[in-house]
């Protein structure tokens, strides 16, 4: 696997730092995740392939602990609200200093500058910061988050990755660590860059939900159909257009022009009617084999067993059969082996872990006699 022999330590959060760490770790990455003591249960869902070292970050010696590990990795990644780090003695100044070629990646909502800074935030707060989230909704609608996929996911926890990824690159040049200042209001903005650069051609200059991409263009939405299922059509271009033309039955001659704005609302009463009358499954062969670019709106129990992403093994099963996405993308000769075992229980591995730092059982059970380091229940003693 393409990162496999680097070591990350994760301080464990909510969702967009557990999803970066789960990456690493799917690609080949010993990830450590730093949990609370005193807590028996996660909230992270994303622990794949991760251990879990329960630990006390308000006693010194918790506080020395996490250095010594930050010693020994190459990442540290945290998703406090700025200062917290710095206030428990454990900011980028003492761990590079201690570890130059540590990558010290810090996962927030604003940004470790900026009068926002320090306040607290979820993804819809990131999202309408970032512009994006004024343009995502029907019309006549308030704006709509889509779950927190945006800011959280590919803003957050995707795109602190790829500073990983960039920061490990460079790093076999310069021999050298750095800081990485991920900010999720940049993040998304940063993955809407498309939105910015596509301003000066027109698509979005009308009102939110009428524009060609926001579900305003009538063969860029979904459809409900005669079973109460939906269809996805996106037949942007001419000739996949007339496709689906075709395959409603419908005459390009006795229509308006496809760019049409100020007659699309009338065009998608047209095709909502006409996709009412069949079931998904009749409207998916007569667009079978066809460019008119409609596919079904598949549930997440549906994905894994359609024809095409069971050919291609898109989705897995871990040890209990529960399904989840391959990690993506595929790479030919290293690709992600995600662990299929369960996920860690907080402090499941903090004996294992603190072995392999260098730590003898004598001091680990003195730590944990000290509630400085715990253990999953079963594993408290050595
Ligand atoms: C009924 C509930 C069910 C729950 C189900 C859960 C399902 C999951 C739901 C996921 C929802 C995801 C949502 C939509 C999201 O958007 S998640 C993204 C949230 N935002 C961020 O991550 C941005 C960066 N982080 C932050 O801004 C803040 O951490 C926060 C999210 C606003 C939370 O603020 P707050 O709880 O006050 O924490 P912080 O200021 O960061 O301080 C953390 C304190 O914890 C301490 N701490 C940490 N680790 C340890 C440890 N191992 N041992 C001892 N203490 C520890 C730190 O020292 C710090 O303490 P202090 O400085 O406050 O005294």
């Amino acid at each position: 696997m393409a990162l496999l022999g680097v070591k990350v330590i994760e301080l464990a959060g909510l969702a967009p730092a557990p999803f970066c760490g789960m990456i690493l770790a799917d690609f080949g990455a010993k990830v450590i995740r730093v949990d609370r003591t005193k807590v028996f249960s996660t909230v992270d869902t994303q622990g794949r392939g991760k251990q879990s070292v329960a630990l006390n970050l308000k006693t010194p010696e918790g506080v020395a602990l996490l250095r010594r590990l930050c010693v020994q990795s190459d990442v540290v990644l945290e998703p406090y609200r700025k200062g917290v780090m710095e206030k428990l003695g454990l900011g980028p100044s003492e761990l590079l200093s201690e570890n130059p070629r540590l990558i010290y990646a810090r996962l927030t909502g604003y940004g470790q500058s900026g009068c926002y800074a320090s306040a607290a935030g979820h993804d819809i707060n990131y999202l309408a910061m970032s512009g994006l989230l004024s343009q995502l909704g029907r019309s006549g609608e308030k704006p709509y988050a889509p779950l927190n996929l945006v800011a959280d996911f590919a803003g957050g926890g995707l795109t602190c990755a790829l500073g990983i990824i960039l920061a490990l690159l460079e790093r076999t040049k310069s021999g050298k660590g750095q800081i990485i200042d991920a900010s999720m209001v940049e993040g998304a903005a940063f993955t809407g860059s498309f939105l910015w650069k596509s301003r000066k051609l027109g698509l979005w200059s009308r009102p939110r939900g009428e524009n060609l991409l926001d579900s305003g263009a009538p063969f860029y939405d979904t459809y409900k159909t005669l079973d109460g299922k939906y269809l996805a059509v996106g037949a942007i271009e001419t000739e996949f257009y007339n496709q689906l033309l075709k395959g409603l039955e419908l005459d390009a001659g006795e229509l308006p022009p496809q760019m049409s704005f100020s007659d699309w609302p009338e065009l998608k009463q047209l095709f909502t009617e006409r996709f009412a009358s069949k079931t998904q499954a009749d409207w998916l062969m007569i667009f079978d084999g066809t460019d008119a670019c409609v596919t079904p709106v598949l549930s997440l129990d549906q994905v894994s067993s359609h024809p095409h992403n069971r050919e291609r093994g898109s989705f897995m099963k871990d040890s209990s059969g529960e399904e989840f996405p391959r990690p993506a993308p595929v790479l030919s000769r290293t690709p992600a082996e995600p662990c299929l075992a369960s996920d860690p229980a907080v402090g499941e591995h903090t004996v294992e872990v603190l072995l392999d730092y260098g730590y003898t059982s004598a001091e680990i059970d003195e730590m944990l006699a000290a509630g400085v380091v715990q253990c999953s229940a079963g594993k408290a003693k050595l």
